[in-house]
């Protein structure tokens, strides 16, 4: 099968067994309240954290049996804190992790080409963020427009305002229609619900609840995960992007 399986696979004391199939070609959100597991979930299907127990396979084959240079090739993995980079321009960044030309696809989704020649410590948070973003894309490119990408971003969108949150999410859904599979956390309900082809409820290191946004995302088990008074209702202030550069996937 081509995609990620998550086979009762838990994090002692953080992440509870899990198991799930999500198929390449689909964008999976995954949200639930601050410590609900969501960084931990993503870190151990990167191969960065060592699972307690259970398996992550990532296309039929264990994440840990992977020589590390082949993961590097088809794994993409955002932190919610990126490494530190010093002094380096936003360009000299892109270069530092990865030897692949910056595509117009990602320039134009990131819009950070007014400020590549700038130091990246000298760049306000989202400008930083979008950067960062751009890096780990581009370190894996060729395997993105191969179809053969697994994309993993923690909190791809803090400090993004909404048209960068827009473009981002525009892009993964060109990348995921590509054939990639794309796993992104994140806190904001409507990205979920204009974006997601499935979404994962974390809560305390437990799945409240998985599958289609319009099953899952219900004002009963949004209050439930989040410890909240959530309320549909019509009128609220909706955002969307006016157009994009890419083609629709
Ligand atoms: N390095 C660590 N060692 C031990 N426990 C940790 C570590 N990092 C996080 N935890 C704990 O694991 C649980 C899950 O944390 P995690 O970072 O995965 O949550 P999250 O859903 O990503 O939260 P947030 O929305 O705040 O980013 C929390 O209880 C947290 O305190």
């Amino acid at each position: 099968m081509n995609g990620l399986q998550l086979q009762e696979a838990a994090v002692a004391s953080r992440l509870a067994p899990l198991s799930m199939t999500w198929q390449a070609g689909q964008m999976v959100h995954v949200i639930g309240p601050n410590g609900a597991g969501k960084s931990t979930l993503l870190h151990s299907m990167a191969g960065l954290l060592p699972l307690s127990h259970g398996r992550v396979l990532w296309n039929g084959t264990d994440v840990d049996g992977y020589a590390l240079s082949e993961l590097a090739r088809q794994r993409a993995l955002l932190l919610q804190q990126p490494p530190s980079v010093f002094a380096l321009t936003a360009a000299d960044a892109l270069q530092f992790f990865s030897s692949h030309t910056l595509p117009e696809a990602l320039l134009d989704a990131t819009e950070i080409g007014p400020f590549l020649a700038r130091p990246l410590n000298q760049l306000s948070g989202g400008e930083a963020r979008r950067v960062h973003v751009c890096r780990v894309l581009l370190s894996i490119w060729p395997a993105l427009m191969a179809g053969e990408g697994l994309v993993l971003l923690d909190e791809p969108t803090l400090g993004l305002d909404f048209r960068h949150q827009h473009l981002l999410f525009h892009l993964l859904q060109w990348l995921a229609g590509k054939g990639n599979l794309v796993v992104v956390s994140h806190h904001d309900l409507s990205l979920c619900e204009a974006y997601a082809d499935k979404v994962l409820v974390l809560r305390d290191g437990q799945v409240l609840a998985s599958g289609e946004p319009h099953d899952v995302m219900s004002a009963k088990t949004l209050s439930r995960a989040f410890d909240c008074d959530v309320i549909a209702h019509e009128g609220v202030c909706a955002h969307r992007l006016f157009q994009t550069s890419l083609e629709k996937p």
